[in-house]
């Protein structure tokens, strides 16, 4: 796929515009970094960052909390530990620079501009950019030769199991030909910060916001919750067993789509925030017409982060059910905007009660 511009600057050659044998080789590594066994031993780690939140929102309790801007931070601690054996604080300016750039993508979707036009006159837009961009590339390299360097002292023998050890280890293979740039593996740390946690804070946000609107639907995914894991923390096998509340996940993706860009038209009726089609999966409440539900979309380039992002949802969400009811506060001003995903442009401000009180 051909981009331009900022949107360049934003993604690079990653894994979501790669093609041919680039892409391939890729998502072989991303596959494997995500799937199975890896995403096992992720569970602990999504644990740890959303105890880690909600020990803050103790200091919420009776009182508003935005929750948009609390799961921004919850995924990106969860990526950067997870795929960069990072934290939040030593990724927070690379999230802070993906955001701006996040910001100037879409402040400039609409406009047209004739071609090579930037090498003329720069615009305010295109000087910002490329200021950042070079930021986010220095930022991203302190991380690699962090990785590097630990290696190459005697440290640990190896880079490391996570999505940036497997990239270092293909980024020096033995074998020269199947080596990747060092500029290919900060296109991928960019895609993966971006779409690790843009996609899923924003997942997050708008199925809290339907709970809180919904409170039968919250009770009966409280009552589920509660049954399997009572107020101990969830295991890996037990998150497969969420009937209800992968129901509700479910429909907020339906009617929130992270990802607003593979469009589709409804051509009858639509009936509106009936988690119960997902009664008995997807397949049935799509009458087996795998295009008719998109929301991690479709084919080889599916999203990779697909069991991912439903792990880090479903414990979220069922952590904060543990201990909390919640309702919409009046303040919350209902406004979907798209800048990479679809946000809440105003946040979502719920009223936190203690479970039990
Ligand atoms: C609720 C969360 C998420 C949603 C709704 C979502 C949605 C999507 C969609 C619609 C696509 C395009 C698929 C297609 O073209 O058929 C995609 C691709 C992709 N997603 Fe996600 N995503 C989410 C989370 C994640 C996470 C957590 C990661 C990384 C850990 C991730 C990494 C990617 C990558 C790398 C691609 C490009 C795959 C390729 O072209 O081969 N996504 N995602």
């Amino acid at each position: 796929m051909k981009i331009k511009g900022v949107v360049k600057k934003l993604l690079g050659d990653g894994l979501v515009v790669a093609e041919g044998e680039k892409w391939s080789k890729v998502r072989k590594l991303a596959n494997h970094a995500f799937y199975a066994e890896n995403l096992k031993d992720m569970v602990p780690a999504m644990i740890a960052s959303v105890e880690a939140m909600l020990e803050k929102w103790r200091l919420y309790e009776g009182k508003e909390i935005d929750v948009f801007q609390e799961f921004r931070f919850l995924t990106s601690e969860v990526i950067s530990r997870t795929a960069f054996g990072s934290s939040y604080l030593e990724g927070k300016d690379i999230f802070e620079m993906l955001t701006k750039l996040g910001f100037i993508v879409g402040r400039n979707a609409e406009k047209i501009r004739l071609p090579g036009i930037e090498k003329i006159f720069r615009s305010k837009d295109d000087i910002e950019s490329d200021k950042i961009e070079q930021s986010l590339r220095n930022s991203i390299l302190a991380i690699i030769k962090k990785r590097e360097d630990k290696v190459m002292t005697g440290e640990t023998n190896n880079f490391g199991s996570d999505f940036l050890g497997s990239l270092l280890k293909v980024r020096h293979d033995s074998v020269k030909k199947n080596r990747i740039s060092v500029d290919d593996v900060i296109d991928e740390c960019k895609v993966f910060y971006i779409a690790g946690h843009e996609t899923t804070s924003s997942l997050l946000s708008w199925t809290s916001l339907l709970l809180a609107i919904n409170t039968d639907w919250q009770e009966k995914a409280r009552k589920e919750v509660l049954e399997l894991f009572g107020k101990e923390n969830p295991t890996s096998e037990g998150l497969a067993r969420l009937k209800t509340v992968t129901m509700v996940i479910n429909e907020a993706l339906r009617l929130y789509s992270p990802v607003p860009s593979l469009v589709r038209r409804a051509k009858g009726k639509v009936n509106l925030g009936e988690p119960e089609r997902f009664a008995e999966g997807v397949a049935k409440a799509t009458k087996n017409n795998p295009m008719a539900y998109l929301p991690f979309g479709s084919g080889p380039r599916t999203c990779v982060g697909l069991n991912f992002a439903t792990n880090e949802v479903k414990i979220a969400l069922l952590m904060i059910l543990q201990r909390y009811k919640f309702t919409l506060s009046p303040n919350y001003v209902h406004f979907p905007l798209v800048v990479l995903t679809v946000c809440p442009q105003h946040g979502v401000q719920i009223m936190l009660e203690p479970v039990g009180v």
